[in-house]
């Protein structure tokens, strides 16, 4: 991973051809929901692998079946808890239970409401107590006005005061990423690549549509089809 120079504590996966060619297939339209969501587990467990170079561990002295030798245990990743946005997140979690398989993991809804207010609903809220040792990775593919984010952070600093935040996501646009440092400069951010910029929606170009639709495809919408749920 790559540190970017505009801010501090927010890195990039732009050093890994591995991981742009997966950014590239998610972005790619001709990519159906199996391989958007495929990409999504690849992109969770291999930045997971960066998280945890960044983690603290501790020097083991173990016995081979042939002799006494040293090793390692990466603390930190025994103390961490995960925290899912629905929707989009659900399958960068599953990548992520894979190299962080003790975490403890909290589940959140929200639903970004439309341009300009982006006014941010969670409803669906279940977070595990936070200790002082653990990391916590707030898992959301899309970074856009930052609204979401900033919602969830200002929850999840309720259930306790965590060792490190990191926010874990696919694109970001460097207007979400201010303010998000903004109000929250401690939050470290891990995201694939940062992009240009936002659309008047608040889509982040050149993006990659709209990261829930992409994963579960588009929810009906019940109030365009009244003959749907006239029950008499
Ligand atoms: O940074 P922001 O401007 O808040 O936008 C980012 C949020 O928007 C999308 O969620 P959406 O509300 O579309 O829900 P979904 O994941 O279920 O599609 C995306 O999954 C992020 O959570
Ligand atoms: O580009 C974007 C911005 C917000 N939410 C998405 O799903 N995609
Ligand atoms: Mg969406």
């Amino acid at each position: 991973m790559i540190k970017d120079e505009r801010w501090e504590g927010v890195y990039t996966m732009e050093d890994s051809p591995y991981l742009m060619e997966v950014l590239t297939e998610l972005r790619d339209r001709e990519t159906d929901s199996i391989g958007f969501r495929k990409g999504l587990v690849k992109l969770g467990r291999f930045m997971g692998y960066e998280i945890i170079k960044t983690m603290e561990f501790e020097k083991r002295r173990i016995e081979t079946p042939l002799e006494e030798t040293d090793g390692i245990v990466v603390v930190d990743r025994r103390n961490v808890v995960i925290i899912t946005v629905l929707r989009a997140a659900v399958p960068l979690m599953e990548g992520l239970v894979k190299v962080f398989e003790h975490a403890r993991i909290g589940i959140v809804s929200a639903v970004r409401g439309k341009a300009p207010e982006f006014r941010v609903e969670m409803n669906y809220i279940k977070i595990p107590q936070i200790r002082e040792e653990d990391t916590v990775i707030i898992a959301d593919p899309m970074i856009a006005t930052g609204s979401t984010l900033i919602e969830v952070l200002r929850e999840v600093k309720r259930y306790g005061s965590p060792k490190r935040i990191i926010v874990l996501g696919v694109l970001a646009a460097p207007e979400g990423i201010s303010r998000i440092k903004k109000e929250f400069p401690e939050v470290e951010i891990f995201v694939t690549k940062v992009d240009r910029e936002l659309n008047e929606d608040g889509y982040i170009l050149p993006g990659l549509g709209d990261a829930g639709d992409r994963t579960f495809g588009s929810p009906l919408k019940l109030s365009t089809l009244p003959q749907l749920h006239s029950f008499d």
